[in-house]
């Protein structure tokens, strides 16, 4: 399990959370919900060790993330973050296999397996037709595909994923969708960024509601996701009918 316990999170003049605990379980599927700014990536940095605590503590099946040899913590967990540091400039066959590098067991690079793993999610995320295209090249939706598909590559036992979905079309919005949920039905678990509150109730069941005054609500998405907790997280009228169908 991840777990939080205590958390407080802060920048100078401005306390994101604080005393926040939660523990995520593998195969659920979480959303982090708030406005701009109330500290969502903070939160999620945090709990995939790329932040420490301003006090409180994280841990991964009992160990501090710290704690833990950098090979492993990638088996472990997998982080999509809002915006991609640097250039790369080979395929995008290329860089999905990246995902692969925490897995490698010869000294001589990719097994077998690791081709076929990768050939697998260019086919999921639909990129078959791009894969032998420079990833520079790509539009800012198959980019997004493509980052995705490196964190399937991946298979981490916790996906933290930071607006999985920016970028994307209503079509590859719920590809995604489905696939993080299939992702926690066969028991890894996945904790997301989300602004798009339609895709709450298909596809999450676990909900963390991140408030501007650094209060949250932790718990069920069938219990929380309520028009008057939607309207008090976003302070504007919310006409929300949920949309329990998981089908466009
Ligand atoms: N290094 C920093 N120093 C000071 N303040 C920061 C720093 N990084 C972030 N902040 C502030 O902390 C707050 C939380 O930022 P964060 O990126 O976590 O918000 P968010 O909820 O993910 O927002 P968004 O929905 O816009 O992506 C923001 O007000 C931001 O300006």
């Amino acid at each position: 399990m991840l777990a939080a316990r205590q958390l407080s999170l802060q920048y100078p003049g401005k306390r994101l959370c604080r005393s926040l605990s939660f523990e995520v379980n593998p195969g659920e599927c979480w959303a982090i919900l708030g406005q701009n700014g109330c500290g969502k990536t903070t939160l999620l940095h945090t709990l995939g060790g790329l932040r420490a605590p301003d006090s409180g503590t994280v841990t991964i099946q009992g160990s501090a993330i710290s704690a833990l040899p950098r090979r492993e913590r990638a088996c472990k967990l997998g982080v999509m973050l809002q915006e991609e540091p640097g250039e790369f400039w080979g395929t995008v066959r290329d860089y999905i296999l990246l995902g692969r590098y925490p897995h490698v067991k010869s000294l001589f690079g990719w097994d077998d397996p690791d081709y076929t793993m990768v050939e697998k999610v260019i086919a999921q995320l639909e990129l078959s037709q791009l894969a032998d295209r420079s990833l520079s090249t790509l539009s800012g939706g198959e980019r997004q595909r493509a980052r995705m598909a490196l964190l399937l590559a991946q298979s981490p036992e916790y996906y933290l994923l930071d607006e999985p979905l920016q970028h994307l079309d209503l079509r590859h919005q719920y590809l995604t969708m489905a696939l993080l949920h299939d992702i926690a039905q066969q028991g890894q678990a996945v904790i997301m960024v989300l602004h798009d509150i339609h895709w709450l109730i298909p596809f999450c069941d676990h909900v963390l509601m991140l408030f501007n005054d650094g209060h949250a609500l932790v718990g069920k998405t069938t219990e929380l996701v309520t028009q008057a907790n939607l309207e008090a997280l976003y302070q504007c009228r919310i006409a929300y009918s949920s949309m329990n169908e998981r089908t466009i």
